[in-house]
């Protein structure tokens, strides 16, 4: 049974990772809950096990202990219901925009769909992301932003219940990245996504999350303190930058990061 307030149930999850030196734990008793819609930011230190935890949410890995649910189910390898949005947009040079966004359509929905109802589907998500123009052009011809717009409509065309985005924006100039976090504060209002997101940025972090997991740093990391965000939504960047809940929130992160868990470098001197 599905339960949306556990729609993501992680329970005692380890990872270990084989080494010439032995196993490296990466992740130790990892459990988090994340309720169907809500949007969800991971953050923590380089190397503490952000990229591991999402891997492990895609199915891409399987965990060494413990159990991950996705809406009802445990997560025995990659499926539809859960897509990737990776840092490097991840698309491939010799098809076009439109072509990129097909095959992953047609992988999904190509059994019980016509080649109209599949176009149909690559012409509505290219549209969402505002780049109908582009449909033709190959990766190679677009600008990293595009890009990354492309692998973001790629992954809302096969309409997954829970989007995964390993830092979409980490690549992108600080004036194409804001725009794009709008793009995606208003997607995931319109389609109601469950998203994961791991991230860098605080500013980030606070403005398109409800829930802030700060995890120690590794090895064995684990989640050292869970930040809900009371921020309104619709959030506008503009009126967020006085709203006194706005600096509190990002203070609790700065605070949690620079001083509680000071810098893997720091830790190890
Ligand atoms: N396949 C693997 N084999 C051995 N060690 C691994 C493997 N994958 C990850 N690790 C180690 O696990 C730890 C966590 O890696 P991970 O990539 O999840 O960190 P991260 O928090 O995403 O880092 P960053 O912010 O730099 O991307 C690191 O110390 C990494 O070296």
């Amino acid at each position: 049974m599905i339960n949306d307030h556990r729609y993501i149930e992680i329970r005692g999850v380890a990872q270990r990772f084989p080494t010439a030196k032995g196993d490296y734990v990466a992740l130790r008793d990892i459990d988090l809950d994340v309720a169907r819609g809500e949007f969800v930011a991971l953050i923590g230190h380089s190397g503490c096990g952000k990229s591991t935890l999402l891997n492990l949410l895609a199915g891409l890995t399987l965990p060494s202990a413990g159990t991950l649910i996705a809406a009802g189910r445990e997560i025995g390898g990659p499926g539809p219901d859960r897509a990737m949005v990776f840092q490097n947009h991840s698309l491939l040079p010799w098809l076009t925009c439109e072509g990129n966004i097909m095959l992953a359509v047609e992988r999904v929905f190509g059994a019980q769909e016509d080649r109209a109802q599949l176009k149909a589907r690559t012409a509505a998500a290219l549209e969402k992301v505002g780049l109908s123009h582009a449909a033709q052009k190959r990766p190679g011809e677009i600008s990293g932003g595009m890009k990354q717009r492309v692998g973001i409509a790629r992954a809302l065309a096969i309409e997954p219940k829970v989007l995964l985005m390993d830092e979409p924006f980490g690549a992108l100039d600080a004036l194409t990245r804001a725009t794009l976090q709008d793009e995606l504060l208003a997607l995931v209002a319109q389609t109601g996504a469950t998203v994961v997101m791991v991230t860098h940025d605080v500013d980030e972090a606070v403005l398109l999350s409800d829930k802030i997991v700060m995890m120690t740093n590794g090895p064995a990391a684990t989640i050292g303190e869970v930040l809900a965000v009371d921020l309104p939504r619709p959030r506008d960047r503009k009126t967020l930058a006085d709203d006194p809940r706005y600096m509190q929130a990002r203070k609790a992160v700065i605070d949690f990061l620079y001083t509680r868990q000071g810098t893997p470098a720091r830790q190890a001197a």
